[in-house]
C-alpha cells in the first residue's frame, strides 16, 4: 500500500512535466510527418493552416516570380493544406509540359472543378478522369476550331463576324461621353456577341437586357472561380460568411450557365439538318453523329459548348482591354499602327484578312502585349498522373503543378530588358515579323493541355486591331492617366481603363456600316435568352427566338418555320451536299435568299 502511495506521489510531482513532454512529442511527430510527407523540393516555410497563402498578396504572379529568384525555377509552396509545385522558366516548363506531356497533363481533383458542367467536358478533366474519351474530345475541339482558321471560306466568315462586331463596338464606344463610357462592359458585350455568333449563330443588341445579364453572369463566374480556388485549398474558409456566399453564388451561376447552354443545345437539335453546319454547336452535333467512336452524348456536347464559350469569352474580352490600355499608354505605338494601316488602306477601305501580312508592326505589338501583360499569368492548375523526375527533383504522383507563365515571359535570362515593352523584339531588322513569334512566349500554355483556341484568337485579334484602328483612335483620359496595372481574377484585367474613342475616317466607317446593314450577315439576332429555363432544358414560357438575317431584314416572325423552309430547300437540292466547313450557315443564307 505504501509503495502504491509512493508511486502516486511520484507521478503527481511530475504530472505537469509529463503532460508537457507528451504534448511536445506529439507535436514533434506531427511536425516531422508534416515535413517528411512533403516532396523534397526547396521552398518558403509553410505556416500551419494557411501555408504560404498570405505571401502571395494581391499580385501573386510577381510574388511567385520573386520566390523563384530565391528558391529556383522549381519550388514547393503550400496553399492552405495543399502542396503546390511551381514551375517558372521556359526550360523547366517545356521539360515538364512538352517532354513529359502526358505525365503533367492531369487536373487536380478540386471540388469546384468537379462541379462545373457536372464533371463533364475537357477543361477540368483529364485522361486520368475520363480515359481515352478525354483525348478524343480534345482532338474534336482542336479539329473544329482549326476549321475556322484553315479554310478560306470559314476564315472569311469569321472575319465578317469580327468586322460586324468591331464596327458595332466603334459605334458604342464613340457614341458615349467619357463619363458614361463603361469601356470594360461594352467590350465584354461586344466579345460575347462575337463568341455567340461563332458558337450559336446569334448576335444580340447591346441594349438587350437579358444578354447583358448573361455577360455579367460570365463576369461574376470568373470572379467566383477565382475565389473558389481559395476554398478548394482551404475548405475551412467557408466558415467566413463572405466565402460561404461564394459557394452559394458559384452553385447558382453554375446552374444558370448550364441551363443557358442546355437551351441553346435543344434549340440547335430541333432545327439541325445533318450536313448543314451553321455554327460550332452544329459541328459538335455533326461530330457526335459522324464519329460514334468518340461516344459524345448530348451532355458532352453541352459541356464542350460551355468549355469553349467560357474559355473564349473571358480571355478575348480581357486581352482587348489590355490592347486598348497599352495603346493609350504608348500613344506613339498607336500612331505607328495607324500609319501602317493607312499606308495599305489609304483611308479608303477596311482591311481584309489577306492584308494581314502588310501589318507586321501591328502584329508585333499584339505579341508584345501578350508577353508583357502576361494576363494569363498561370495556366489552369495541372497535376501529375504518375511519379516522375523533373530537374534534380522527384515529383510524386498527383502533385499539383502551377505553371507560372508570367515568370517565363519576364525572365531576364530569356529576354533582353524583359520588363520593357518593346514590340521590336518581334521584328527583324528589315521590319518583317520574326519566325513563329507566338512560340517565343507563353500565354496559351504548351503541350497536351495547350489552349485549342490559340490560332483562332490570334487571327481574330489581328483582324480586330486592324479593323478598329483603321477607322477609329483612342485618346487617354487626362483626368485618369493610364497605368499598366492589373487586378488578379480568373485572368488578370486592367485595374482601370479610361479613354475617349473617336472616329478618324468617318467616310470609310459610314460606308462600312451601311454596307453591313445591306449585306445580310447570316446570324440570328436577339433570340430569347430564357436564362430561367428549367434544369432539363424545358422552357417555362413558350418563347421561340426570332431570327434575323443580318441587321435589318428579318426572317418570318416564326424562326422555326423559316428554318424549316431552308431545310426543305436543302433536302430538295439534287445531290444535296452542303459543305461541312461552311460554319454559320452561309449556304443556308444563299439558299434562302435565292
Ligand atoms: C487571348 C485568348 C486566349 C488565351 C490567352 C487563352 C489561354 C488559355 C490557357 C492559359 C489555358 C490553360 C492551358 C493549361 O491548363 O495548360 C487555356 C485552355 C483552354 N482554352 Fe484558351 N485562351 C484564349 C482563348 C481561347 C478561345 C478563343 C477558345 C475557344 C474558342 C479557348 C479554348 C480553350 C479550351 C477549350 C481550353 C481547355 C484546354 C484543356 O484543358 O486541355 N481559349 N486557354
Amino acid at each position: 500500500m505504501s509503495l502504491l502511495f509512493k508511486v502516486v506521489e511520484f507521478l503527481d510531482d511530475f504530472k505537469a512535466e509529463m503532460v508537457i513532454s507528451i504534448l511536445l512529442l506529439f507535436l514533434l511527430r506531427k511536425i516531422f510527418s508534416y515535413f517528411s510527407s512533403r516532396p523534397n523540393i526547396p521552398g518558403p516555410f509553410p505556416w500551419p493552416v494557411i501555408g504560404n497563402a498570405l505571401s502571395l498578396g494581391d499580385k501573386p504572379q510577381q510574388s511567385m516570380q520573386a520566390m523563384a529568384k530565391k528558391y529556383g525555377n522549381i519550388y514547393l509552396m503550400k496553399l492552405g493544406n495543399v502542396d503546390v509545385i511551381v514551375l517558372n522558366s521556359y526550360k523547366v516548363i517545356r521539360d515538364a509540359l512538352q517532354r513529359q506531356g502526358r505525365v503533367f497533363s492531369g487536373r487536380p481533383q478540386f471540388n469546384s472543378f468537379r462541379q462545373i458542367s457536372q464533371g463533364r467536358g475537357i477543361v477540368f478533366n483529364s485522361e486520368l478522369s475520363l480515359g481515352q474519351k478525354w483525348t478524343d474530345m480534345k482532338r474534336v475541339v482542336i479539329k473544329l476550331l482549326h476549321r475556322f482558321t484553315s479554310k478560306s471560306e470559314t476564315r472569311g466568315l469569321l472575319c465578317r463576324h469580327v468586322r460586324t462586331e468591331t464596327l458595332h463596338l466603334v459605334k458604342e464606344l464613340c457614341g458615349k461621353s467619357k463619363e458614361e463610357n463603361a469601356a470594360e462592359n461594352i467590350i465584354q458585350v461586344g466579345v460575347a456577341n462575337l463568341v455567340c455568333a461563332m458558337m450559336f449563330g446569334h448576335r444580340y443588341e447591346y441594349s438587350n437586357k437579358e444578354f447583358q445579364d448573361l455577360v455579367s453572369l460570365n463576369r461574376e463566374f470568373g470572379k467566383v472561380i477565382g475565389s473558389g480556388s481559395q476554398i478548394d485549398v482551404m475548405p475551412w474558409i467557408k466558415v467566413i460568411p463572405k466565402f460561404a456566399n461564394v459557394v452559394k453564388t458559384f452553385d447558382f451561376l453554375n446552374n444558370r450557365t448550364n441551363n443557358w447552354m442546355i437551351a441553346r443545345s435543344k434549340e440547335h437539335r430541333q432545327t439541325y439538318v445533318h450536313g448543314v453546319v451553321r455554327d460550332v454547336v452544329d459541328t459538335y452535333i455533326a461530330e457526335s453523329i459522324d464519329n460514334p467512336k468518340v461516344n459524345m452524348t448530348e451532355e458532352d456536347v453541352i459541356a464542350l459548348t460551355t468549355d469553349v464559350f467560357g474559355a473564349g469569352q473571358d480571355t478575348l474580352s480581357t486581352i482587348i482591354q489590355w490592347i486598348f490600355l497599352y495603346l493609350i499608354y504608348f500613344t506613339d505605338h498607336q500612331q505607328k499602327i495607324k500609319d501602317e494601316l493607312d499606308r495599305t488602306l489609304r483611308g479608303r477601305r477596311l482591311p481584309t484578312i489577306d492584308d494581314r501580312h502588310n501589318f507586321p508592326f501591328t502584329e508585333a505589338v499584339l505579341h508584345e502585349i501578350f508577353r508583357h501583360s502576361s494576363f494569363t499569368p498561370s495556366t489552369i492548375p495541372h497535376s501529375t498522373t504518375e511519379p516522375t523526375t523533373l530537374g534534380q527533383y522527384h515529383i510524386p504522383e498527383n502533385s499539383i503543378i502551377f505553371v507560372n507563365q508570367y515568370a517565363a515571359n519576364r525572365d531576364d535570362g530569356a529576354w533582353e530588358n524583359a520588363d520593357d515593352f518593346d514590340p521590336y523584339r518581334f521584328l527583324n531588322s528589315d521590319g518583317s515579323l520574326v519566325h513563329k513569334p507566338h512560340e517565343r512566349y507563353l500565354s496559351f500554355s504548351t503541350g497536351i493541355r495547350k489552349c485549342p483556341g490559340d490560332e483562332i484568337s490570334r487571327l481574330l485579334l489581328m483582324h480586330f486591331m486592324a479593323t478598329f484602328f483603321s477607322v477609329a483612335e483612342l485618346e487617354p483620359d487626362s483626368d485618369h492617366p493610364p497605368e499598366l496595372e492589373g487586378v488578379y481574377n480568373l485572368s488578370m484585367r486592367p485595374k482601370q481603363l479610361k479613354f475617349t474613342a473617336k472616329i478618324r475616317h468617318p467616310q470609310v466607317y459610314a460606308n462600312a456600316f451601311s454596307h453591313l446593314e445591306k449585306v445580310a450577315v447570316p446570324v440570328r439576332e436577339n433570340p430569347t435568352l430564357n436564362l430561367d429555363k428549367t434544369q432539363n432544358g424545358e422552357s417555362k414560357a413558350n418563347n421561340k427566338p426570332t431570327y434575323k438575317l443580318g441587321l435589318e431584314s428579318e426572317f418570318s416572325d416564326n424562326d422555326f418555320e423559316a428554318l424549316e423552309k431552308v431545310h426543305r430547300a436543302v433536302r430538295r437540292r439534287k445531290n444535296g451536299k452542303m459543305p461541312l466547313d461552311d460554319i454559320n450557315g452561309n449556304e443556308i443564307y444563299k439558299l434562302y435568299i435565292k
